[in-house]
């Protein structure tokens, strides 16, 4: 009959499924009790996440070492991990998923641009907020994930379609910064009819299907409100952060506030809220008027405990431009030099 020492050499080399380590290093074998006269051995393991598919296999798996060394009988508990081992290994495990996403390519940081209500600049901010980041010198791509109001392409201008090489769609490249839109698989803009579950492939389709190459950063647009998309997004992308858009609108950020929650109870940081169309400033007397209330963006930053990370006027583009693109604020325009500013704190959260 086996000893204690020898069980634990027989289980040390077996994996955790969900830390990738093998439970010496996580310290997964608990308990082992041995009972001689009935060759029957129960030991307790601690995993990395119980209750799961992943569970059973692992089960199977020690069983059959055990019963293959003479063992007749066997009992198994699992148990939850401590979470300071949980901490120490998860993510190299969440940071091996998303670069496996990312087809290999590692260190993507990636930043969804959510709000509570439709028409508030979620998109406004997410092309802005991408360029200004380009601008600091980062590698910026775009997922425009916002499927039924799609405006991406439009508002950076963009009249080509991407490219597909081999088995893989290139983004189009705008300003140099890559979109991926799902505008551009739609003809002639026809609205499209989703269901829950095809949201989630779209989305992995983006990844899985698109040749990013290296991106330092990674924005997603996401559609308004809560819903499917986010928790698709969560489990694909653990270490998602995200920016909340709402206007001064007490009810705008009222909504936005479910938004910001959902992020928080699937453990998305939030990087800040952009409150958008904060203000009309008259080009006659600079005076300014607060056309959409006052003070939403810093309530709701209260309720979901972070900080306002700028507050953008009403006022559009400059227009006489080269190369148009109808909702790129230039680099010397007002709203260009906050989004810079927006940016620049972005990176000093993300990067810290
Ligand atoms: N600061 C601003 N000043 C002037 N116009 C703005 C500003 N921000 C956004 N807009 C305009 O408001 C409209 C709505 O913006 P946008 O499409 O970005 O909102 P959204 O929240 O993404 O909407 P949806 O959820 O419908 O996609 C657009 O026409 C955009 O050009």
């Amino acid at each position: 009959m086996l000893t204690n020492e020898e069980i634990i050499q027989l289980l040390n080399p077996v994996k955790d499924p969900f830390l990738h380590r093998t439970l010496e290093e996580t310290g997964g074998v608990k308990e082992i009790i041995i009972k001689e006269d009935k060759k029957h051995v129960s030991v307790k393991i601690g995993i990395g996440k119980t209750n799961t598919a992943e569970q059973m296999q692992l089960q199977q798996e020690i069983v059959g070492i055990l019963k293959k060394s003479g063992v007749t009988t066997v009992g198994l508990r699992f148990e939850e991990l401590p979470e300071e081992i949980i901490k120490k290994y998860q993510p190299a495990v969440e940071e091996e998923q998303e670069a496996s996403l990312m087809g290999g390519s590692k260190g993507t940081k990636f930043i969804a641009v959510a709000s509570g209500k439709g028409g508030v600049g979620k998109s406004t901010v997410t092309v802005n907020l991408a360029m200004s980041l380009m601008r600091l010198g980062k590698k910026v791509g775009i997922i425009d994930a916002d499927i039924y109001g799609f405006s991406i392409p439009d508002m950076m201008g963009v009249e080509n379609r991407p490219a597909v090489r081999g088995e893989k769609i290139i983004p189009v490249e705008r300003f140099g910064v890559k979109v991926i839109s799902m505008g551009f698989f739609v003809e002639d803009n026809s609205p499209i009819i989703w269901r829950g579950p095809m949201l989630g492939k779209m989305l992995s389709s983006f990844f899985k299907e698109v040749e990013w190459g290296d991106l330092d950063y990674l924005l997603l647009d996401l559609p308004p409100g809560t819903g499917d998309i986010a928790m698709d997004v969560h489990e694909m992308l653990p270490t998602c952060k995200e920016v909340i858009v709402t206007t001064p609108h007490p009810t705008a950020a009222f909504v936005a506030a479910r938004a910001g929650q959902m992020a928080l109870k699937t453990d998305h940081e939030i990087l800040g809220v952009v409150e958008n169309m904060a203000y009309f400033e008259s080009k006659k007397t600079g005076e300014k008027e607060y056309v959409f209330g006052q003070g939403g963006g810093e309530k709701l930053a209260e309720v979901l405990k972070t900080k306002v990370l700028g507050q953008l006027p009403l006022q559009q583009p400059y227009e006489e431009e080269d190369e148009f693109a109808p909702s790129i604020y230039q680099v010397d325009h007002p709203i260009g030099k906050e989004y810079h500013k927006i940016a620049a704190k972005i990176i000093a959260k993300v990067e810290e």
